[in-house]
């Protein structure tokens, strides 16, 4: 061809890092939001849609967490009750993560983003500001890839699940989240001392920003004015 192939500009990734590059290669692609035409009020289409895009995500992530190195050795109850306190976290972490690039906007969907604006039209303004704490909070960290996809598997591990078969099990599969981090950011952030411990150490906001969504969720649920999908009810129940 006429042009020559421009050279590979890619910087080498931490492919040194097992778990890292599994958490890359079964990160699920990005769902896309499927207008609701059951109704004309634009503000409960609005929330149909966004009802039936975290439905989706739900049974997406449930997938997704067997990718997970060390997930899949736990007992299916531990996986469960795992994935009943984690949930939301690793959700809203997408969410958050899927939302850095764009300014005042929620992006939950390539074909779905939000502003405050529009969050509160539909109810759900104490979710845009609990989650623009949390994005402008990773914004300002630049974020890598890499550590996005860490970080929603630590949510999931460290979520404090109670009533687990084998706590030493699933503190097994912590530390080999936190030893993945460790390893990647001494490679891939040399200079940056303490980065790792800066990432877990915004966990607690995400904690928090989870539970408040978690608050929001049982309020509209309350108000009756949405339906809600029955695994999403389910897995709301398992917060309370
Ligand atoms: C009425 C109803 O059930 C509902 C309303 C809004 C909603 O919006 C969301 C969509 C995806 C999504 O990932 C998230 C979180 C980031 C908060 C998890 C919220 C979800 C469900």
């Amino acid at each position: 061809s006429l042009y020559m192939k421009a050279p590979d500009t890619h910087p080498v990734k931490s492919n040194g890092n097992k778990v890292i590059s599994r958490l890359l290669l079964t990160e699920p692609a990005p769902l896309c939001a499927t207008p609701d035409n059951s109704t004309n009020d634009d503000n409960l289409k609005a929330l149909l849609t966004l009802c039936d895009l975290l439905n989706r995500e739900l049974l997406v992530m449930i997938g997704w967490a067997k990718h997970i190195p060390g997930f899949s050795v736990l007992s299916l109850v531990d996986q469960m009750a795992l994935l009943q306190s984690g949930w939301m976290e690793t959700l809203v972490l997408s969410v958050v993560s899927q939302s850095l690039g764009y300014g005042e906007e929620l992006v939950f969907a390539g074909n779905l983003r939000l502003d405050q604006a529009q969050c509160r039209a539909v109810g759900l303004s104490d979710l845009y500001t609990t989650l623009r704490q949390l994005t402008t909070k990773y914004r300002q960290m630049n974020l890598s890839r890499e550590e996005v996809v860490t970080l929603k598997a630590m949510a999931l591990a460290n979520s404090d699940a109670e009533n687990l078969e084998s706590a030493e099990a699933v503190q097994r599969f912590q530390d080999g989240l936190h030893e993945a981090l460790q390893e990647y950011e001494s490679s891939q952030h040399p200079a940056e001392l303490h980065r790792a411990g800066k990432l877990l150490m915004t966990l607690p906001l995400l904690r928090q920003t989870a539970n408040r969504a978690v608050d929001t969720f049982c309020r509209l649920h309350l108000e009756g004015h949405v339906p809600m999908h029955k695994l999403f009810l389910e897995m709301l129940d398992a917060k309370i």
